[in-house]
């Protein structure tokens, strides 16, 4: 079994300067696995990924893809395809023409599955690309980098002028793509997005990673809403906010109590089990709930 990482970076550093847009960044994304980069404006997102695509040099330690150095880029990009946040086409030539012109660059595509995407992304191939919206333009990309049996796929905010219906699209092409063995590092503001197809994040702050983890990791580590209602009145229950992890505990109504829980229910369970409880309803974090633990905002 090959078991070199898809991605790699030993402390990968950017200095812009006096701005450290990348400081030390430590990163191992496996092969197969479906990445979340997230991280609010200005984090060094973008920086990292032209480090890794071999667009910039860093100005400190190094980034493997594949096992191959990324600033050898004549290698590393015989295993990846990228998606800009921000896609550039040949404007006088048709939808289909670039995306022949970018079959002809890649590691190689699978032309009956691009033909299907065309369809399933309704792209207008005929039109030039000239008159594209950005959300075309972006789709042109995606198409051609689904299309290619690239191990690696690198997508910088692929989705930011698509509609619903076809960010929905995407995301069944992230699955396929998953599926097929390939490894995917998506960098996204959207947080419904990345927790949606990953199932590990990276979470980057001021240049610097703060966690990197799987989703289901990641909730179990933060507090979860829980909902009990009561048949009858149980004041005792009170004590509830007494117990591990346990935080806000409020009487909304006699009948109904929240609070918030951080690890393991087996203490609340055991508290509950005294009282006559009808339903417990436990909410997990959302991915924006957890982002704004970190940062008291929410990635604009
Ligand atoms: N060419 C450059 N010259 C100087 N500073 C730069 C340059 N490129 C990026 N920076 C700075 O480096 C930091 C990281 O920027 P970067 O674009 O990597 O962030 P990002 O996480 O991709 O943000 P966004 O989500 O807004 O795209 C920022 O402070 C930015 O101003």
């Amino acid at each position: 079994m090959d078991t070199t990482a898809a991605l790699r970076t030993e402390h990968l550093s950017k200095r812009f300067g006096t701005t450290l847009a990348v400081d030390g960044l430590d990163l191992t994304v496996p092969a197969g696995e479906v990445f979340g980069f997230l991280g609010p404006n200005g984090a060094g997102k973008s920086t990292t990924i032209r480090m890794l695509l071999g667009l910039l040099r860093p100005t400190g330690g190094a980034a493997w893809i594949f096992g191959d150095r990324a600033d050898d880029v004549q290698r590393a990009h015989r295993h990846l395809a990228y998606v800009p946040a921000d896609v550039a086409l040949w404007p006088t030539l048709t939808g289909q023409e670039c995306l022949d012109l970018l079959a002809g660059v890649g590691p190689g595509t699978d032309l009956a599955y691009r033909d299907e995407l065309v369809g399933r992304f309704a792209l207008e191939p005929d039109r030039r690309a000239g008159t594209y919206s950005t959300g075309n333009r972006q789709k042109v990309a995606l198409v051609a980098a689904f299309a290619t049996r690239a191990p690696l796929l690198v997508l910088d905010e692929p989705t930011s002028g698509l509609d619903p219906l076809m960010e929905r699209e995407f995301r069944r092409c992230i699955a396929e793509a998953a599926d097929r063995g390939q490894t995917v590092f998506l960098s996204s503001h959207q947080l419904a997005e990345v927790d949606a197809v990953c199932t590990r994040v990276g979470i980057l702050r001021r240049g610097r990673l703060v966690e990197v983890a799987g989703l289901a990791e990641l909730r179990r580590l933060r507090r979860s809403e829980v909902v009990v209602d009561l048949a009858r009145p149980a004041p005792e229950l009170r004590r509830l906010a007494e117990l591990p992890g346990v935080a806000d505990v409020r009487e909304v109504s006699d009948l109904r109590l929240t609070l918030a829980l951080t690890g393991p229910p087996g203490p609340v369970l055991g508290a509950l089990a005294e009282a006559d409880v009808v339903r417990i309803d436990v909410r997990e974090p959302s991915l924006e709930e957890i982002f704004l633990d970190y940062y008291g905002e929410v990635p604009a």
